[in-house]
């Protein structure tokens, strides 16, 4: 039976989101926040496909066959240090090894099929690591950066709120998105240090640490941001046109396919 759609209505996109590991009373779960998924389909117009990441990596090419982009979301978890040559130095911070070891080698071959890509901070974090690139694991402990963490203790709305500011690069296809400086919220402990291959800097804290790097060298769109966009994004404009422009990429993406 065809999957083709054969009514008026054009398919919609489909992008693959890679889901994240959470052990509740003794079970294990794979997992994505709804706070992720609602503006990917209502801003961007996208049909999500979640993909448990606690089977391995063997699928990949085949979840590829199947989709017109990839966005990679964020996740308390951090990144194994090993996987960029480095010691662990947050040994009281969760890790989800699995998550790494599917998204890695997606993100590779998402860039070598020429898929739109969107990722927010682990997924930026992820980006980078799968390119070469490496982490400061405590960006707080570091002279000259300021604190990007947000307490855990606080209300929901009060984590997530606007905390600073954000430029993108003078001239850039953000700055003529979202314009000079932008206002966003902050919820991370790690940050880009080295960058992978391939990787520029797209935005910049006020402190100077990267906020959103892209791939010009790429024809796909490609976008990843340290802050959180997707946090009552139908209610902020630049989240609005963000989520937009990766929703038309993948449209585009999708044209190819029909
Ligand atoms: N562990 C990394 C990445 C942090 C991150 O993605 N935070 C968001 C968690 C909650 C959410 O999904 O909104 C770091 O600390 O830098």
């Amino acid at each position: 039976m065809s999957n083709k759609n054969t009514g008026n209505t054009p398919r919609k996109p489909v992008v693959l989101m890679s889901m994240g590991h959470q052990e509740r009373k003794g079970h294990d779960y794979q997992v994505m926040t709804h706070k992720y998924i609602v503006p990917l389909v209502e801003l961007s117009g996208c049909v999500p496909l979640l993909a448990p990441t606690c089977c391995g990596p063997d699928d990949v090419d085949q979840y590829l066959d199947m989709v017109d982009g990839i966005y990679l979301t964020g996740a308390g978890s951090n990144i194994d240090p090993a996987l960029y040559g480095q010691e662990n130095l947050t040994p009281d911070k969760g890790q989800d090894k699995n998550r790494d070891l599917f998204d890695l080698p997606l993100i590779r071959k998402a860039i070598e099929r020429g898929l739109p890509i969107f990722a927010i901070c682990r997924g930026m974090q992820e980006i980078n690591v799968a390119l070469g690139g490496t982490i400061h694991q405590k960006v707080y402990s570091l002279d000259g950066y300021n604190d990007h963490r947000e307490d855990s203790d606080d209300p929901v709305d009060v984590q997530y709120a606007q905390v600073h500011g954000v430029r993108p690069v003078d001239g850039s296809w953000l700055q003529k998105l979202v314009g000079d400086e932008i206002q966003v919220n902050s919820l991370h402990g790690q940050g880009l240090d080295k960058l992978g291959e391939g990787l520029e800097p797209l935005a910049y804290a006020e402190d100077g640490l990267i906020e959103a790097i892209h791939m010009p060298a790429l024809p796909q769109f490609t976008l990843a941001v340290q802050w959180h966009p997707e946090w009552q994004a139908a209610q902020n404009p630049d989240s609005v046109k963000i989520f937009q422009a990766f929703g038309e990429a993948c449209r585009e993406q999708a044209a190819k396919r029909a």
